[in-house]
């Protein structure tokens, strides 16, 4: 079996949304694909009245193929601060083609105040490895593991772009999908991360600079958060650029063009070019002379994070079969 969606920005290419088919009758939801975290949790008819502003709910009570979990419970906090928590149902949820029949769909009966004002997220779907999941008194199978056995080819791939959509496929790599040759390099999963070692950068048509960066490729996180010295180094580049302690981030000037940034992947010379533009996140003012940093340090974290700002200048392929990842230009 394959399948696949849409994954469409939201401004600034804060997060992208994948509409994800649960119960029976279907109902719609978009959800945030996050390869960061392993829970797939959703608005539902059981969220606080308070917390809901403008998402689509998954009602339980109007899927013929709910069944709840009974003294089942979840409750989860990404990197960013935000929260959600609530109790737990299988059902049948499906990503284009591919169905899964018996997934832990892990309806919120709280949010935190971030994604209460995230009016187009419905939740997310967790394609993290399964370490991470959060419900008790027995943790759930993403829906990935729960797919792998069926699928032609034990993997799921992340094509995500700037501005316009892109796609998340599940079970097959599209060769018209990315250019040259994809380069697979190990993950350490026992962080529940698909974590993997870079070896090194390129500011602009400078020198590969060899220093090894340990991160994590997250669809969840919006940046790319790279070590303070690889930071430092690139806005170094920019005049005008600096640490904004009000904004808690570098900002740069958004004219002229900052430096395109590569990060190496493999031991071969390969590398992906993240162009200058997309170092510019979002303006900081009304202005718009001023922009917020894409790449910002890791401090605190203990390692990098290859975000949307780092992924979406790639074609990803996430390998459950071989725990590889495989990086491709496009
Ligand atoms: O939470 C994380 N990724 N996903 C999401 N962020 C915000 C909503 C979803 C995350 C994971 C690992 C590390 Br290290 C830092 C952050």
């Amino acid at each position: 079996s394959t399948g696949g969606a849409v994954a469409t920005p939201e401004d600034h290419d804060v997060e992208y949304l994948t509409p994800v088919s649960i119960g029976t009758p279907e109902q719609i939801l978009n959800l945030d694909i996050d390869t960061g975290s392993s829970d797939l949790w959703v608005f539902s008819s059981e969220t606080s009245r308070s917390e809901v502003k403008g998402q689509t709910l998954y009602d339980p009570s109007n899927s013929s193929t709910a069944q709840k979990l009974e003294g089942y419970t979840w409750s989860i906090s990404y990197g960013d601060g935000s929260s959600s928590a609530g109790e737990v149902y299988l059902d049948t949820v499906s990503i284009g083609a591919l169905t899964v029949s018996s997934q832990a769909v892990e309806v919120a009966q709280k949010v935190s105040s971030e994604f209460t004002s995230d009016s187009n997220n419905d939740g997310l779907l967790g394609l993290g490895f399964g370490s991470l999941n959060t419900v008790q008194p027995n943790a759930q199978k993403t829906f990935f593991d729960n797919a792998m056995p069926a699928l032609d080819s034990p993997v799921f791939t992340a094509d995500l772009k700037a501005g316009i959509p892109g796609r998340y496929n599940f079970g097959y790599i599209d060769p018209n999908a990315y250019t040259g040759n994809i380069t697979y390099v190990s993950v350490d999963d026992s962080q529940g991360f698909w974590d993997w070692t870079s070896p090194g950068y390129a500011i602009g048509s400078g020198s590969f600079e060899n220093t090894t960066i340990k991160g994590i490729a997250d669809t969840g996180t919006s940046l790319l958060l790279l070590p303070s010295s690889v930071v430092s180094a690139y806005y170094g580049k920019i005049s005008g650029a600096k640490y904004d302690s009000t904004q808690a981030g570098y900002v740069l000037p958004c004219s002229p063009t900052p430096p395109d940034f590569a990060f190496g992947v493999g031991d071969d010379g390969a590398a992906i070019v993240l162009p200058g533009k997309y170092i510019n996140y979002a303006p900081t003012g009304s202005s718009g002379t001023t922009c917020f940093g894409g790449i910002q340090g890791d401090s605190g974290i203990g390692f990098a994070i290859f975000g949307d700002v780092a992924l979406k200048a790639a074609f990803v392929v996430f390998d459950g079969g071989s725990k590889t990842l495989g990086w491709a230009s496009k």
